[in-house]
């Protein structure tokens, strides 16, 4: 069976909002419940873990009535590595074969997308959705730029992330880092790309919110019609 954990127990501290981001609301539906339904919708996902801040546990419950696949719904840790820890901790019962992580942040996902992610990591051990930085790229100190990085090999690395669920549970417990990538990447081992694209931005700044809001209502549509 695979497992996906839905990343939903940050603080969301650079929106500059007191509720945390994926709380927050798009269309009258609060963010982190578009992901969920994706990975309620997706055809490899078997069940998954809600993870949230300890002090959203009962709130979550509440709105998260129609998941019928939800296992289990877990406070997280302060770091997103901690929160991956526990949700791989929990997961040792299921005994999964694929684990796949999203982050709530990330609402304009496709169950489809999750489902070619899970299909990768099954073939390659690990993978990750990316998409291909198309803007001139430099890097930059004291307001000036310094020089330009060719950006040929390029990719911003995304979520949804699957990795098998043996090697993540050991190559965790080792090598830390806030991407799921960069512990795979450490001990040597592939990590297969999956082209995303630009909808599946994460929410991070006001003005991600306000474009999210915009597209909102026309992916509300989209997603009815499927
Ligand atoms: C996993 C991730 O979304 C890939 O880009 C990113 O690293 C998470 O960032 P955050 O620190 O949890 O906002």
């Amino acid at each position: 069976m695979n497992i996906g954990v839905l990343m939903a127990a940050g603080k969301g501290t650079r929106l500059g909002d007191k509720i945390p981001k994926q709380f927050l609301e798009l269309c009258g539906k609060p963010i982190f419940l578009y992901s969920l339904e994706a990975f309620e919708k997706s055809q490899k996902v078997d069940g998954y873990l809600l993870m949230v801040p300890e002090e959203y546990i009962g709130y979550a419950q509440k709105l998260a009535v129609k998941a019928e696949k939800l296992k289990a719904i877990l406070a997280g840790g302060a770091t997103r590595h901690e929160t991956t820890l526990i949700a791989l901790e929990h997961l040792k019962t299921f005994n999964p074969k694929v684990v796949v992580f999203h982050d709530a942040a990330r609402p304009f996902i496709t169950s489809k997308l999750v489902d070619e992610v899970i299909e990768a990591a099954e073939k390659h051990g690990a993978s990750t959705a990316a998409v291909k930085i198309s803007d001139t790229v430099a890097y930059c100190e004291n307001g000036f730029v310094k020089n330009h990085v060719s950006r040929e090999n390029l990719y911003r690395i995304l979520t949804p992330q699957a990795f098998n669920f043996e090697l993540a549970y050991q190559i965790f417990q080792r090598i830390s880092g806030d991407d799921g990538t960069f512990p795979f990447v450490q001990a040597g081992l592939k990590v297969a790309i999956v082209p995303s694209d630009y909808l599946n931005f994460k929410i991070t700044f006001p003005e991600d919110y306000q474009v999210a809001n915009l597209l909102a209502r026309f992916w509300f549509e989209s997603q009815r019609q499927t």
